[in-house]
């Protein structure tokens, strides 16, 4: 019998009750109690919800009241000293080290945060040296599968494995050598792990899904020796429990070779993303007696699933290798997906039936075990009979957007003048300080402005009401920003529910869901729109608040947009056309508006590109098809503009290395990028590596951290502003934060902006 099983599910609640709760006890309005009653029934609700569908193998330990790998950094005790030390209770450290904590004399800044793989899901970085203690500093992967079976579910834990957990790491400032490899750790990890598996078999687990998905990229192939001799350490002091190899997001390609052989009682293989692997996969583990689970549900997209086509494949394993030893499973977990279709009640029933979310995607992978099992079923039938209607609608295509795109000529994505040139100009007509200071574009999203939302929305307030009170808030941003002396303006974008989705919803070729809300970070999730068909713009999308809020001041006010590459990556693409094609249909559509924006007398504009490195291919070999698309889709996006009008970028992350040449090659004037957190890491990859006439000729990597309501002190960014002058010279400094502010409360943006300030005017003074 083949059986079925989910790798992971949404851990948000179906009306976001976790963000809810998190959210008022971080406000002090609920007690713990209160937080972690709504986290166990959230728990409990998901696990019905998965045997309710009909799967064999219910996914428990996932969830999470922030990040699943800094649980599993707190389960092993990785802590750095600073928190292990502040005298906080462990849920409070825990959120410590998740967004900061400055309260009663503790002052820590929150530790990083990463993209998890090719995903927009962040995960917050392990800090790893020679000396940590690594052992049980709690049993949340046991006392989550013990809470399951007690409630009467068949669970089966999940665990981060030991390499890509430490993999996923970085090297603490107590490392003895900044060199040190954190894989390097694992035989010291490695028996804390049997320490949990033995404790997880005690309580009754069958079988354990370890998920090392850096089996996909090219670097695993380096930790093969690792891979064998921890896996051969459970498999030899653990070996009453079953152990499933997950990996997902890609292909195994020469990895399978010493995957393969590690004794492990099964592998899972993501065959949506990579679909080719199949028969080397069997190949390789026929002679085996290892389970095969084939990851046929997409967990990374919100598309229907071709039941038919998918069981196919699933057919040809079981004939291959036996039934009972194939199971059928969703590619990766369903964390990057919606809760339920169900919630969605403004979409036609033709749009609702193209889509699946996670609650439909356990049902799916339902249907495709048992039709594996017992043939044909109407649930298969019915499937078949949607993926037809979307396929005719795919063959309705824009032939005016398919031309433009496809009779694209170079000058399209080419400036008028080398930077050199525009420089000057840029100089002439914004007329700015040394050290210019500005903000990436959003203010704080206050509950007043997601209210009069709602309410228009709900139809409640007018159009013009609506529109009245979105003024006041950007007159009354324009005002602040004017009292702490800030030199480039910003609008503060109080319109926008969301830097994608308000996009999306001016766009032509879009989709939009009611619930659909994905996980970003912590307690902030995003509700990506839906890329249905072909992209264009009908109408302007930002000319009238831009006007507006250059009206308001003298200043330089910036125009600000989400990038073509972003605009895909966070949203949730077709299918059926490649995302490269997707992102030169967006490039036309943001092109219009950055030339109607500067012909609406706007002289900056900032196109944000936080997505593309996030969006980078698991593999190498992918790369450059990616990167070309993105950096030309960017490029025909910005350059209609005149050599006056600066163009700026922004990215939010400081991992550069791999990327840096792209970043050039984007030809924009100035950039802003993250890097707060990134020990002066970043700023090592700017030195030197420009080449001599590309754009870029200023750059403001961040000095305060965003994510966190920590304060940092008009010194303390001094003091990093005056690393970054040193490393890249004084007339190429901007000063900023490292993102937009939405996330945050007024008083805290007030303060760290003043600070912010202080700092750049005493860096005119002493570092001209
Ligand atoms: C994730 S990048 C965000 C950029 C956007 N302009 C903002 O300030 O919110
Ligand atoms: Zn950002």
């Amino acid at each position: 019998m083949t059986s079925s099983s989910v790798l992971g599910f949404p851990r948000i609640g179906p009306q976001r009750e976790v963000k809810k709760a998190l959210e008022a006890y971080w406000s002090d309005k609920i007690n713990v109690d209160e937080l972690l009653k709504v986290s166990k029934e959230q728990r409990l609700h998901t696990y019905e919800i998965i045997k309710s569908q009909g799967i064999d193998y219910i996914p428990t330990g996932t969830f999470t009241l922030y990040d699943h790998v800094l649980d599993f950094s707190n389960t092993f005790n990785i802590i750095p000293e600073a928190y292990a030390k502040s005298g906080l209770n462990p849920l409070d450290t825990f959120f410590a080290m998740a967004r900061g904590h400055q309260k009663n004399g503790v002052d820590l800044p929150a530790t990083e945060m990463k993209k998890w793989f090719d995903s927009n899901y962040h995960y917050l970085v392990p800090e790893l040296h020679e000396a940590v203690d690594f052992k049980l500093n709690d049993t949340k992967p046991v006392d989550d599968f013990v809470e399951a079976k007690e409630a009467g579910y068949k669970g089966r834990p999940v665990l981060v494995g030991p390499i890509t957990l430490l993999w996923l790491g970085k090297v603490a400032k107590e490392a003895k050598n900044p060199n040190l490899d954190p894989v390097s750790l694992v035989s010291k990890l490695a028996p804390v792990y049997v320490e949990l598996l033995k404790k997880l078999h005690a309580a009754g687990a069958e079988w354990v899904q370890i998920d090392e998905p850096i089996l996909c990229l090219d670097v695993a192939e380096k930790y093969a020796s690792e891979f064998k001799s921890t896996y051969e350490q459970f498999a030899k002091e653990v070996p009453q429990i079953k152990t499933l190899l997950t990996t997902y997001f890609g292909r195994l390609d020469s990895n399978l070779n010493f995957v393969k052989d590690l004794p492990v009682s099964g592998l899972h293989v993501d065959l949506d993303r990579a679909p080719q692997q199949v028969d080397d996969v069997v190949a390789a583990l026929k002679s085996s007696d290892k389970v095969i689970s084939l990851g046929l549900v997409s967990g990374r997209n919100i598309w229907k699933t071709d039941l038919t086509a998918r069981l196919e494949v699933a057919k040809k394993v079981a004939a291959a290798v036996g039934a009972e030893r194939v199971q059928v499973a969703t590619s990766s977990s369903l964390l990057h997906t919606p809760y339920t279709i169900k919630n969605e009640n403004k979409l036609s029933p033709e749009v609702l039936d193209w889509f699946s979310f996670a609650t439909e995607k356990c049902a799916e992978v339902a249907t495709l075990a048992n039709a594996v099992n017992s043939g044909s079923s109407p649930a298969l039938e019915a499937n078949a009979k949607s993926i037809k209607a979307r396929r005719d609608y795919e063959k309705n295509s824009n032939p005016a957007v398919r031309n433009r795109v496809s009779g694209r000529k170079p000058e399209d994505s080419k400036r008028k003048s080398p930077f050199s040139v525009r420089k000057q100009a840029q100089e002439e007509r914004l007329k700015l300080p040394l050290f210019p200071t500005t903000t990436i574009g959003s203010f704080p999203q206050t509950k007043e402005i997601r209210t009069q939302r709602a309410r228009f929305n709900k139809k409640e307030i007018s159009q013009e009401e609506y529109e009245k009170f979105i003024e006041k808030e950007i007159q009354h941003v324009v005002k602040l920003q004017e009292d702490l002396d800030l030199d480039v303006l910003v609008h503060g974008e109080p319109e926008r529910n969301d830097m994608v989705q308000y996009f999306g919803e001016q766009l032509e070729g879009f989709a939009f869901t009611q619930n659909a809300w994905v996980q970003s970070f912590g307690s902030r999730y995003v509700r990506p729109p839906i890329i249905v068909g072909d992209v264009s713009r009908p109408h302007p999308m930002t000319i009238r608040w831009s006007k507006f809020a250059q009206a308001q001041t003298k200043r330089v006010m910036k125009g600000m947009l989400t990038g073509p590459c972003t605009i895909m990556a966070w949203s949730f693409p077709r299918a059926d056309i490649s995302r490269e094609e997707q992102m030169y249909q967006l490039a036309f559509a943001l092109r219009d508006e950055v030339v109607d924006l500067e012909n609406a007398g706007i002289v900056a504009i900032q196109v944000d590109e936080p997505a593309i490195r996030e969006g980078l291919p698991l593999r190498h070999a992918d790369w450059d098809t990616y990167l070309t698309a993105a950096v030309e889709s960017y490029r025909i996006a910005t350059s209609g503009v005149t050599d006056a009008c600066s163009i700026q970028s922004h990215y939010c992350y400081s991992d550069f290395n791999d990327i840096i040449e792209h970043v050039w090659a984007c030809d924009s004037d100035v950039i802003s990028v993250e890097n707060s957190k990134s020990d002066a890491k970043l700023l090592k990859v700017f030195v030197g590596s420009k080449p001599s006439d590309a754009g870029c000729n200023f750059i403001g990597p961040g000095i305060f951290d965003i994510h966190s309501p920590r304060v940092p002190t008009a010194e303390e960014q001094y003091q990093k502003l005056s690393k970054i002058v040193e490393a890249i010279g004084k007339d190429k400094v901007w000063v900023n934060p490292d993102c937009g502010l939405k996330t945050r409360q007024e008083s805290e943006v007030k303060s760290q902006l003043a600070n912010l300030v202080n700092a750049a005017k005493r860096a005119r003074k002493e570092l001209a």
